[in-house]
């Protein structure tokens, strides 16, 4: 069902009284209409004085006397006052997902799937691959393909290709498809809160490259995946969404690498649109998800 244009005001501030009053009092004082609202208290950590507070709050488009421009401008003096850190999407703006893949095949092709029946309504400008493999397939969906090799050798250079082609088209959104290269520092700072990886593992457990052997053997009765931000530190940032299937002894690498990717598809498809509605409000090295 097409939902009527709306902007979304997604914030966190030092938690005090009176927040959440001044921040509806404005919308209300230019009859605004009020869709979805969603709200969390966090309280102070270890040392802190004070906790953090968080909102989401979905606005109808047509009830607001002004377009997203002057609700910036008109928002920004209360955004000061609370010292808040903010930002509002329109929903009529579609997000621009650049995808990066090494060999797996699962999550690009559920993620080409569910944008081309619009069920994740975004643009795919461009897919990127440390190599060739997906190129047909990606060309022929009509989405322009980058093969940018990676070598012990290259990785600055490579690196900096992916930053280029990233803002040649203008990319909004990074999503690690299984891919299988640890992006240079620089690359992850670049893009704080804007790059998703999908990792074939129930974090904390079995960071690295091959879970699923890890998971064999150590012998757990449960394997995941877990959609996170992508930070320096391997397979560490924020978790944004995760799952888990119950296995037994009977099951092989094998048998779990093949169960795996329905979850990983699922949980990266459900991360990715959290990220997507700015339903997701990273807090240090955790995440507030309103889902
Ligand atoms: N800076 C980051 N880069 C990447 C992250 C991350 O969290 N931070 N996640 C990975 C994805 N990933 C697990 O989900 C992962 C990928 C690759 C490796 C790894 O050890 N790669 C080896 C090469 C392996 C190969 O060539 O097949 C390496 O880079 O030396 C571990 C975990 C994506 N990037």
């Amino acid at each position: 069902m097409h939902r009527e244009r709306f902007y979304t005001l997604s914030a966190s501030c030092p938690d005090r009284v009176g927040i959440v009053a001044r921040v509806s009092g404005f919308i209300a004082e230019h009859k605004g209409w009020i869709l979805e609202t969603s709200l969390h208290a966090e309280p102070p950590g270890e040392g802190e004085e004070v906790g953090r507070y968080f909102m989401r709050i979905e606005i109808k488009a047509s009830s607001l006397p002004f377009h997203l421009a002057e609700f910036r401008e008109r928002f920004r003096p209360i955004a000061e006052e609370f010292d808040m850190e903010w930002k509002i999407s329109d929903s009529a703006v579609k997000k621009r997902v650049v995808v990066l893949v090494s060999k797996q095949e699962h999550c690009l092709y559920d993620l080409l799937a569910r944008w081309q029946s619009k069920e994740l309504d975004i643009e795919i400008p461009c897919v990127i691959s440390n190599h060739d493999t997906f190129r047909g397939f990606v060309e022929w969906h009509g989405i322009p393909f980058h093969h940018v090799p990676v070598t012990a050798d290259n990785k600055a250079a490579a690196y900096a290709e992916v930053q280029r082609l990233f803002e040649d088209v203008g990319g909004d959104v990074m999503v690690l498809a299984r891919y299988m290269q640890i992006l240079s520092p620089e690359l992850c700072g670049a893009y704080p809160g804007r790059i998703l990886n999908i990792h074939h593992s129930f974090l904390p457990s079995f960071v690295g490259a091959r879970p699923y052997h890890q998971a064999w053997t150590k012998g757990v009765k449960l394997i995941g995946a877990t959609c996170h931000y992508v930070t320096a530190q391997l397979d560490q940032g924020p978790i944004i969404e995760q799952d888990v299937i119950r296995i037994d002894h009977s099951d092989s690498v094998e048998d779990m690498v093949r169960y795996g990717k329905d979850i990983e598809k699922t949980v990266l498809a459900r991360g990715l649109r959290y990220h997507l509605e700015d339903r997701v409000l990273v807090h240090g090295n955790k995440t507030i998800v309103f889902r």
